[in-house]
């Protein structure tokens, strides 16, 4: 039986319409959601991200706020841009575009953000609330990917869950959000350090592949009938290469093609956080008068 293919293209597109309502609620009450960017730099592929980002807020009635600085940019330029969507109540939410150039600190530029306006879930607070369990925004990606498993009903609870890949965006806070009462997977974290990771995949219910290496994870590596998430994106000749080799389709139970699959999803959450922190901005209020 071939595998069942985790469209995220398809499911991003239901998410957004239902997002739709709830941006038309806050707009409504006079609290229109809006979502700020500030890209760094001209990369293709980035810029191709943002503007993304921005049609798909149009789609969903989300304000847009474009921010841009040249690739020669200084911190203090980055952080003074941070200071103005900090300020600024038409933004609710914004991301700044990663990576960033070489002179910027990343780490620096993420703790400048308000964590109520991170959009992104990549704060360190957030990162902590979530290592805590307490409600804040999550990182895109790892929601992206739990959301569509549970929309497919993929199994998590109890599942062995190999995740290729410790970076903070995909691997590192999905292993942290897997492990969650309320997902209740047994996580393997698996990075460049581990000594063989064809055993563990082997052993699989469920493979996430963040490791930004095309081809690494193969048919014979997969437990027949797994489900298997590409997040890689490698560019090997202007083409988007994922982690996760062709021939994984006829051994797997579900696959989440790349593109079509977790981008997507990706992109979804990124709207859902900018909803949800509209809603928390205007609970709080609610709390306080
Ligand atoms: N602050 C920040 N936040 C991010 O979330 C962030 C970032 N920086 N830097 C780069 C990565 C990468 N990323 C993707 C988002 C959507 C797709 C996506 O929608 N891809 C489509 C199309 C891909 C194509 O054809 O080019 C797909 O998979 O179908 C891919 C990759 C977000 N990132």
């Amino acid at each position: 039986m071939p595998a069942t293919i985790l469209d995220g293209k398809a499911t991003a597109a239901t998410i957004r319409q239902e997002l739709t309502a709830r941006v038309e609620a806050l707009t409504a009450a006079g609290r229109r959601p809006g979502l700020g960017t500030l890209l760094v730099g001209d990369d293709p592929g980035s810029r191709w991200y943002v503007n993304a980002k921005h049609s798909d807020c149009a789609q969903v009635g989300i304000a847009s706020i474009q921010r841009e600085l040249p690739a020669t940019a200084t911190l203090t330029d980055v952080l003074g841009v941070v200071e103005e969507l900090n300020a600024d109540p038409a933004c609710t939410g914004y991301i700044v575009q990663l990576p960033l150039p070489r002179q910027v600190d990343e780490y620096a530029v993420l703790e400048a953000m308000d964590p109520a306006k991170d959009a992104d879930g990549l704060h360190p607070t957030n990162l902590g609330r979530l290592v805590l369990g307490v409600d804040g925004p999550l990182p895109c990606t790892p929601v992206g990917i739990v959301e569509l498993l549970r929309r497919y009903d993929v199994p998590v609870a109890g599942a062995e869950v190999v995740v290729v890949g410790r970076g903070i965006t995909v691997g590192r806070p999905l292993g942290l959000l897997l492990t969650r009462r309320t997902e209740n997977a047994t996580v393997t974290l698996c990075h460049t350090g581990t000594r063989d990771l064809a055993a563990h995949l082997r052993s699989a219910d469920v493979v996430v592949a963040a490791a930004g290496v095309p081809g690494l994870v193969t048919a014979d590596v997969v437990k027949p009938g797994a489900a298997v998430l590409d997040v890689g994106v490698s560019r090997v000749d202007g083409k988007i290469a994922g982690d996760v080799a062709a021939d994984v389709a006829g051994v797997a139970g579900h696959v989440a093609p790349n593109p079509g699959g977790v981008g997507p999803m990706t992109r979804a959450m990124l709207l859902q956080n900018v909803v949800l922190a509209a809603e928390r901005a205007v609970a709080a209020e609610v709390l306080t008068a």
